[in-house]
């Protein structure tokens, strides 16, 4: 387990055995592993900047993330290889992408559930989504399904946006057989998306996310939800909210899939709508940059030592450096807010913003995960004393995401090439000591 994002001084995170006070740690016969959980539709991304003219002709809702038919897959699919559209071809998925960057930044281990082909060429998409996961996924819980895997038309409009199509193959074939209670009950978090819960009955992709659920929240294991896209959340928005109340831990959202789910347009304000079903949430806002949220003890809160920020609920983010905790290991839980503008402004050429959401939950998730490796490695931390549910602050959490975020939009695809440099002495000076 790495350390979560770079900062100058390291408290007593067991990342090396230099310090002599972590002797200690490494008298111990083995140091506790910790890791994470995932349940995703195994999907290939296959990008393509085309017109918007295309998009209306295929009857898809610009922004939206639509299921075809396999007929309309293949016209799809002919009509962009015959116009050399297609500029990439990577594995995708929201939670494939979350769990893959997340193993990236931690360099450590988490757990995929989904379907693989049973029979793998060299060259095909199931052989292509191995090829770009991280080795430290651990794939070996996948089902082994026949059939053609999962294909998402990933569509770029010339404004940048993206249309997803979704040839869904056998991405919803996932039996609950197949979820592993005691990987789940035994892991950090247990990470899912809102897109589980649109297959259909006889795929039981959605019952096996739901016993996933269930076995997550029997051991208290954190539930992390991401919602995808707004369309989805706007066909109900009551049924999100009960399913948030009743399920979720920490919610995952954008703007527009906050704006749908809460009514509030406003970032800040959705954030704190969503945090009377929720114990925290991470609100992405793209050019706006990111906000988290959640609770602490009022008698642990910690004043920032930022510009009091301005907003729809004035100088929000007074105790961002507070850490977050669920509002039931509270006795009088507040509210607590930060925000952060893009990192340097944003890269200088944002090649994809394919992922960049899922890159900055990536981060949070290896925050919490260090959080369970330190309390499990160094139970007598006074770190502990008070069960917070991250490591770091609402502050440094934001920044971590933040930085995360940044390095998806300059790169080509959803998932990390590598971790963030362990080194970044211009960071040091003005990012993370700021
Ligand atoms: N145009 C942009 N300029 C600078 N940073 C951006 C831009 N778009 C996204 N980001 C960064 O990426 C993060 C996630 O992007 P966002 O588009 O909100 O997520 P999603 O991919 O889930 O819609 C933002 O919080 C911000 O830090
Ligand atoms: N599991 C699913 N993943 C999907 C679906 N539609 C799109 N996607 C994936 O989302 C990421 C991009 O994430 P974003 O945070 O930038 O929006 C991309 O890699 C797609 O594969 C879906 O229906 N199910």
């Amino acid at each position: 387990m790495k350390f979560p994002g770079q900062r100058k001084s390291k408290h007593y995170f067991p990342v090396t055995t230099r310090d002599p006070l972590l002797k200690q740690l490494n008298h111990q016969a083995n140091t506790v592993r910790t890791y994470i959980c995932g349940i995703d539709q195994t999907l290939v991304d296959i990008e393509a900047k085309v017109g918007d003219e295309l998009i209306k002709r295929y009857g898809l809702p610009k922004g939206n993330s639509t299921l075809i038919d396999d007929e309309k897959a293949e016209r799809l699919y002919q009509e962009l290889k015959a116009h050399d559209l297609i500029c990439d071809e990577f594995a995708g998925g929201t939670i494939g992408n979350t769990v893959h960057n997340y193993s990236i930044l931690a360099d450590d281990r988490s757990v995929l559930f989904g379907v693989m082909s049973k029979n793998i060429e060299v060259g095909s998409y199931s052989y292509r989504y191995l090829c770009d996961t991280s080795s430290k996924v651990d794939l070996n819980f996948l089902q082994p399904v026949e059939g053609s895997m999962g294909r998402c038309f990933t569509l770029i409009s010339e404004c940048g946006e993206r249309t997803f199509a979704i040839s869904k193959g056998v991405m919803d074939k996932l039996s609950p057989e197949y979820i592993n209670k005691e990987m789940i009950q035994n892991s950090s978090a247990l990470v899912l998306t809102a897109y589980l819960m649109r297959a259909s009955k006889e795929d039981r992709m959605t019952e096996s996310a739901m016993a996933a659920i269930e076995y997550a929240k029997a051991a208290d294991v954190p539930v992390i939800l991401t919602l995808g896209t707004k369309f989805l959340i706007a066909e109900d928005p009551k049924w999100w909210q009960d399913f948030i109340k009743e399920n979720v831990t920490i919610l995952a959202m954008n703007e527009d899939e906050g704006e749908a789910l809460t009514g509030h347009a406003d970032p800040l304000l959705a954030s704190d709508a969503a945090l009377e079903w929720c114990d925290m949430v991470l609100t992405t806002a793209g050019p706006v940059g990111l906000y988290t949220g959640g609770y602490t003890e009022d008698a642990e809160k910690r004043e920032t030592r930022h510009t009091l920020l301005p907003g729809a609920i004035p100088e929000f983010n007074r105790y961002e450096f507070s850490r977050p905790k669920r509002k039931q290991d509270c006795e009088k839980p507040i509210k607590v807010f930060a925000h952060i503008s893009p990192y340097m402004g944003g890269p200088e050429k944002i090649r994809n913003t394919n992922g960049a959401g899922d890159g900055a939950l990536a981060a949070l998730l290896h925050d919490l995960s260090a959080n369970v490796y330190h309390k499990e490695n160094v139970p007598g931390s006074s770190k502990h004393d008070t069960n917070g549910l991250c490591y770091s602050s609402f502050s440094q959490i934001c920044k971590y995401a933040n930085r995360v975020a940044f390095e998806v939009l300059a790169q080509h695809s959803p998932r990390l090439s590598r971790a963030l440099p362990e080194r970044e002495d211009s960071l040091e000076e003005s990012y993370w000591e700021r």
